[in-house]
């Protein structure tokens, strides 16, 4: 089943910021979204991901089958790098967490607090959470932030693997990972058209 998004308009802070997006994310694609800082990147994927509601049309997706890595890498800082994959595997059902040990280059911090890794290696272990999570739709805002080139190209051949398992992943990033087979998607002329804040819509507690 493909992820699909149908006519979808949407809102951050009761304010609309995109109208009448569609797009269609096959299996083993790569689709880029881009536009410049404050189109709605961010909030098309959190829409997407189900952690808030369209203003409208329609996300056709099964969501089981979704995982979403935002700005917050999610790390338990208390927790190693071991514990924290663990407990992400069990989470989410899945075993071994070896494989996502290597892919990341974490091997040899694996029983290193969270807390004590550089904000590189936080990133490295946000990323590797993907990939244990076992789900066919990655869903990633700004995936390379703090990542320094040697671990962009991990990831990118993270990414390559998960497309050619026959994953998917549809991400915001403003650098080329060099993956040949992406699209990418402007999402400039979704912009909405300027209107009046809902009441009392600025803050949002879910930032
Ligand atoms: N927590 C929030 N409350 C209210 N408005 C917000 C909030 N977060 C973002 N916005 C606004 O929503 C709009 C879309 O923001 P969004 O983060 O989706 O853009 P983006 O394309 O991801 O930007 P960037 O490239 O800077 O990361 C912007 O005008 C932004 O100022």
């Amino acid at each position: 089943m493909d992820l699909t998004v149908t006519d979808l308009s949407i809102a951050r802070g009761g304010i609309p910021v995109l109208g009448h997006v569609s797009l269609t994310l096959r299996s083993g694609c790569a689709l880029v979204l881009r536009g410049p800082n404050g189109i709605g990147k961010t909030t098309l994927l959190r829409t997407i991901a189900g952690l808030q509601p369209p203003l409208s049309g329609t996300i056709g997706l099964p969501s089981e089958d979704v995982a979403y890595a935002g700005h917050a890498d999610g790390i338990k800082s208390t927790l190693s790098v071991t514990e924290n994959l663990r407990f992400w595997a069990r989470i989410f059902g899945t075993g071994d967490i070896a494989p996502a040990l290597a892919a990341m280059d974490l091997a040899a911090l694996a029983e290193r607090p969270a807390h004590s890794l550089s904000a590189g290696q936080k990133r490295r272990l946000g990323l590797a959470r993907l990939l244990v999570t076992g789900r066919r739709f990655w869903l990633l805002d700004e995936p390379t932030v703090s990542l320094d080139a040697a671990s962009v190209a991990l990831f990118a051949r993270a990414v390559r693997t998960h497309l050619s398992n026959g994953g998917a992943t549809l991400m915001a990033t403003h650098i080329d990972l060099g993956i040949a087979e992406a699209e990418v998607l402007d999402l400039t002329p979704f912009r909405a058209a300027p209107s009046a804040a809902a009441p009392g819509g600025f803050d949002e507690a879910f930032a």
